[in-house]
């Protein structure tokens, strides 16, 4: 048999069909539901007559519009939600999900939060499963081993109604890295590397595989920080093989199997890599020792550069339209070109989002802000855990005890100012350390500026007031 890569195999593991257009019929094994993308998927269900194939298979929360701030009053009464297209969002997601029978979160129970963080953490997701979302970030799963995709509204409705989806085959690229990190370089850095190396579209049309001993070493948690954003290089989907970090992560969570289930699935999930000779069609190969702890400057994930360097100058670019497009992203950016990275200062801190509110994320910013102030330029500072278990294991470790003393406000779970859609937005003009996946214009509200990194990088920011190498922050490496 030709040597297969893991993309293959858990493809093939999954057709149901195959037309001649080429074309096939994938059987979905996992689906997640959010408000934003759902609410019209149902209705056509509804218009249908027809019900949700596999409720069992199927987990639903609300998160982007979730507000942050306490959501039950000291009396233990829901708070109303004030916006009012946020409170419908989330009225019909109640109504849709209690009308179809599909498992819930609500956004008051201890489980709620981000759908990336939750399905993880829960053990819905699950190696070499097929996982969809109507979400594009919904690559996050692959850290697992899960063959996970975002997919649009009416690809929603056929999954509820279908347990299926029609795609075409990706191509494979394999991205390795190899050797070790450098002192205070994260998962963030890591990934905003390889898209800096790849660019947004390097990506397109692909399915990545992260091999090498960079990625063999992470943490499942520092995973999904790298396959959240494979879709930001433009890919279909990102990969992990699982391994024994991915078994020891998932054993014992609510919905991993368990007992003799449990060492039936992990038996299998070990042949669950890619064999050897199997070919990719891309390869890149990036030395671990390259790689800094970055910041992007621009308008793109790709923008990116190491902290104690300068954005660009426009001279760098010979191409007439490059030079445009930078000179247009520094412009909105407010940054002069060849300006100092830490000479820009900052007025807004996001720590949060599906790719770096887990709980080492906030372990890794609470180590910098312990016994540490915000500087006095900061306006606004948040801390939004992905999840109510990220919250409360969180807080019982005295996180949130160390975040609030330094300054910040520590929130309930969701999507809050990763993207405009709730009451968590950075004012016009106003610049934000973020640890989230996207700096597009307007992302976090309209004329906002983003700067994307790390949590320890933010928190560093944030102590700072301006963007700040965190290697000065946490001492030297042991
Ligand atoms: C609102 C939602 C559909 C969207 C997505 O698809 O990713 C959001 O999560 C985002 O990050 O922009
Ligand atoms: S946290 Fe941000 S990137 Fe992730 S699902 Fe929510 S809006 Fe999308």
């Amino acid at each position: 048999m030709t040597p297969r890569t893991l993309y293959e195999k858990i493809w093939d593991a999954h057709v149901v069909s195959s037309r001649d257009d080429g074309t096939s019929l994938i059987y979905i094994d996992r689906h997640l539901v959010h408000e934003v993308s759902s609410a019209q998927a149902f209705e056509g269900l509804r218009k249908a007559g027809l019900p949700v194939r596999r409720t069992d298979l199927t987990l639903a929360m609300p998160d982007h519009n979730v507000p942050t701030t306490p959501r039950v009053d000291a009396a233990g009464k829901l708070i109303p939600i004030v916006d009012p297209a946020s409170a419908i969002q989330l009225a019909a997601l109640e109504c849709n999900v209690a009308e179809f029978g599909v498992p819930f979160f609500t956004a008051t129970s201890p489980e709620q939060g981000i759908v990336h963080v939750v399905g993880p953490e829960q053990g819905f997701t699950l190696p070499g499963c097929t996982l969809v979302c109507g979400d594009s970030h919904t690559a996050a799963h692959g850290a697992l081993g899960a063959l996970a995709f975002g997919i649009g509204t009416t690809e929603v409705e056929h999954v509820l109604a279908t347990q299926t989806l029609r795609m075409a085959r990706s191509r494979s690229m394999e991205i390795r890295v190899e050797g070790k990190l450098g002192h205070g370089v994260s998962a963030k850095d890591v990934i905003l590397a390889v898209i800096g190396r790849i660019g947004v579209g390097g990506g397109i049309g692909h399915v990545i595989e992260y091999r090498g001993s960079v990625f063999d070493a992470m943490s499942i948690e520092e995973r999904l920080t790298v396959a959240n954003m494979s879709i930001e290089a433009g890919a279909r989907a990102g990969l992990f093989a699982p391994d024994e970090t991915t078994f020891a992560y998932l054993k014992g969570r609510p919905m991993a199997p368990k007992g003799k289930q449990w060492d039936n699935a992990v038996a299998r999930w070990r042949n669950l890599r890619g064999d050897d000779g199997a070919v990719f069609d891309k390869s890149i190969s990036i030395d671990a020792s390259t790689i800094a702890p970055s910041v992007t400057w621009g308008t793109n994930p790709e923008q990116v550069v190491s902290i104690d360097s300068a954005a660009p100058r426009l001279e760098d670019f010979a191409d007439e339209g490059r030079r445009a497009a930078v000179a247009r992203a520094l412009d909105y950016m407010g940054i002069a070109p060849g300006q100092a990275m830490v000479d820009v200062e900052v007025d807004h801190v996001f720590i949060g989002s599906c790719t770096n509110s887990r709980i080492e994320d906030l372990r890794a910013a609470a180590r910098v802000l312990e016994g540490r102030h915000l500087s006095p330029r900061i306006q606004s500072a948040i801390v939004v855990p992905g999840s109510g278990l990220v919250k409360r294991m969180a807080e019982a470790e005295g996180l949130d005890t160390i975040f609030m003393d330094a300054g910040f406000e520590w929130r309930e779970p969701g999507c809050s100012a990763c993207l405009g859609m709730n009451p968590d937005v950075i004012p016009p003009l106003g610049r934000c350390a973020s640890t989230s996946n996207r700096n597009f214009v307007g992302r976090q509200g309209p004329d906002a500026r983003t700067h994307l990194m790390s949590p320890a990088m933010a928190a560093a920011a944030g102590v700072a007031g301006h963007l700040a190498d965190v290697r000065a922050y946490i001492g030297e490496p042991a």
